[in-house]
């Protein structure tokens, strides 16, 4: 759980008003000083991605004065996400006018103008996707799945009964921490792992014993496996050439298919390059054209972007969902990232400890997770203690010790509403985010609260440091729970 002390950190210092205007990334439990996070923002500035971003969000309706967004920039913030550095490829921005710049080493590539990753408006080839998705959607189910591994410390079963079904053509995300089985399953699905028990279908067809290369499935992994000392080109022709479908295609028909792919993926200037020559988005791109390459009936992705800075990340993400609705391609992916999951899927499903904890859209998941622990996974809820002022006067009532408050379910009003069960509280903190505000209140009790809202919300009456608010937390939107809860 992220209490966020970092975004504490970054905003309350002079470069807030940089940071308003930017996005950023950070790891939790950086360490920062004002100095060194005015390079950070700077070098990930990049405010044309902030409309964008902000129209992409969930809106979540309050009965307050306020609107509510759930803030993928929050989450971010407070270290939802691992920026690669190998490959870092940092969007460029010049510096605002305001900002600390003697500190800055900029290069050569920092003059550049930004180029996005993919061009996400470009017109998708009709004749090139009718021929990859020649095949139609394709249904997957998986019935009561275990997995067991045989380990040093003996039998370990980290699948546990699982029955899964995805609809053709569906986007379908699995979540959960590390180690709840997510990756084991995908494995088991594409065939790359056997069952211990239950069965695999694609359709009605009980695939559960058929080998991996008879499966139709195509891989993408964080890690890109490219194959180094081969062409981009060769890279994407490879599965052409070596499966069945030898003798199948001839060279030229292949030499078409890798020139289609290429152009789908936006690289086909790039078929004479080496994976090396590439930038991690690219290369990713390239992987996802490969796994496009034989018309695969599902595509399975392995943290497909979790080698990636987040500014590539998010334009690909964008990008590969339209192109996955584009192919009508049922596609699973396992990712790490909430925010990623929440804004790509159709589906998600949440896994601990082997198990499906929930499944369903991404929306009904955030409004309503079912317990704590997935709660606390998919979004980043603020830890309060459940005999505290604040919770007594909401009327929620728990045998639990703490109380999950999220940040954008606390409705705030500048003066006190006898008719509602508000708290009163004292405004700690405001750090302009953007098109986001963060704040921190402080209850007369001592504890402490975050919340979050739009900045348009702040425009006509400003919150201010000092100031006294009333604050009501609804009793529907709170989860008690144990710290034992919350273990992955
Ligand atoms: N071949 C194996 N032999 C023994 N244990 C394994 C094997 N593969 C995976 N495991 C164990 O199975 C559990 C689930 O692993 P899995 O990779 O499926 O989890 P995950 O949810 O995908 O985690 P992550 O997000 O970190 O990849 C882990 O405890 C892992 O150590």
């Amino acid at each position: 759980m992220a209490h966020g002390s970092v975004g504490r950190i970054l905003f309350a210092n002079p470069i807030a008003d940089v940071a308003g205007r930017h996005s950023l990334s950070f790891n939790e439990g950086t360490q920062v000083s004002g100095r060194e996070c005015s390079r950070v923002v700077l070098s990930s500035a990049r405010p044309a991605e902030w409309t964008r971003q902000n129209a992409s969000r969930r809106s979540v309706e309050s009965n307050g004065i306020f609107s509510n967004l759930k803030s993928n920039l929050l989450t971010r913030f407070k270290g939802g996400n691992q920026q690669s550095t190998s490959d870092k490829k940092p969007p460029i921005w010049p510096p605002a006018q305001d900002a600390d710049e003697s500190d800055q080493e900029l290069t050569e590539e920092d003059d550049k103008p930004y180029v996005p990753e993919v061009n996400k408006d470009a017109e998708l080839d009709e004749s090139v996707l009718k021929e990859i998705a020649s095949k139609g959607a394709t249904e997957v189910r998986v019935v009561d799945v275990d997995k067991v591994f045989l380990t040093s410390q003996g039998m370990k079963r980290v699948v546990k009964n699982v029955s899964l079904r995805v609809e053709a053509g569906q986007l379908v995300a699995l979540v959960g921490p590390s180690g709840s089985g997510k990756t084991t399953l995908l494995r088991m699905i594409a065939g790359l792992e056997p069952t211990s028990a239950g069965k695999v279908y694609f359709n009605d067809e009980d695939l559960t014993d058929v080998h991996v290369q008879d499966r139709d499935v195509g891989f993408m992994f964080q890690s890109y496996a490219l194959f180094k000392h081969m062409t981009v080109a060769a890279n994407v022709g490879y599965g052409l050439s070596t499966s069945k479908r030898r003798g199948k295609l001839t060279p030229e028909q292949i030499k078409k298919r890798v020139d289609d792919l290429l152009s789908l993926v936006q690289l086909s200037e790039y078929g004479d390059r080496f994976p090396p020559q590439l930038s991690g988005g690219q290369r990713q791109r390239v992987a996802l054209a490969r796994a496009l390459a034989t018309e695969p009936r599902l595509l399975l992705l392995d943290e497909p972007f979790g080698a990636l800075d987040i500014v590539v990340r998010q334009e690909l993400r964008t990008w590969v969902k339209k192109l996955q609705k584009a192919l009508n391609i049922t596609t699973i992916f396992v990712t790490h990232d909430q925010d990623e999951a929440l804004e790509m899927a159709d589906y998600m499903v949440v896994f601990h400890r082997g198990r499906i904890l929930q499944e369903g859209a991404p929306f009904e998941i955030y409004e309503r997770p079912n317990s704590a622990f997935v709660m606390n996974f998919i979004s980043d809820p603020n830890v309060i203690p459940a005999t505290c002022l604040a919770v007594r006067r909401s009327g929620y009532r728990t045998t639990k010790p703490y109380v999950l408050v999220r940040p954008d379910d606390v409705t705030i009003f500048y003066e006190e509403k006898l008719d509602l069960p508000t708290t009163p509280a004292t405004v700690l903190e405001v750090n302009n985010m953007g098109p986001e505000v963060l704040c921190e209140i402080k209850y007369d009790d001592g504890v402490t609260l975050e919340f979050n809202r739009q900045r348009y919300d702040f425009e006509d009456q400003p919150l201010e440091v000092g100031q006294r608010v009333h604050l009501q937390l609804k009793p529907l939107m709170l989860k008690g729970f144990s710290p034992e809860d919350l273990k992955a």
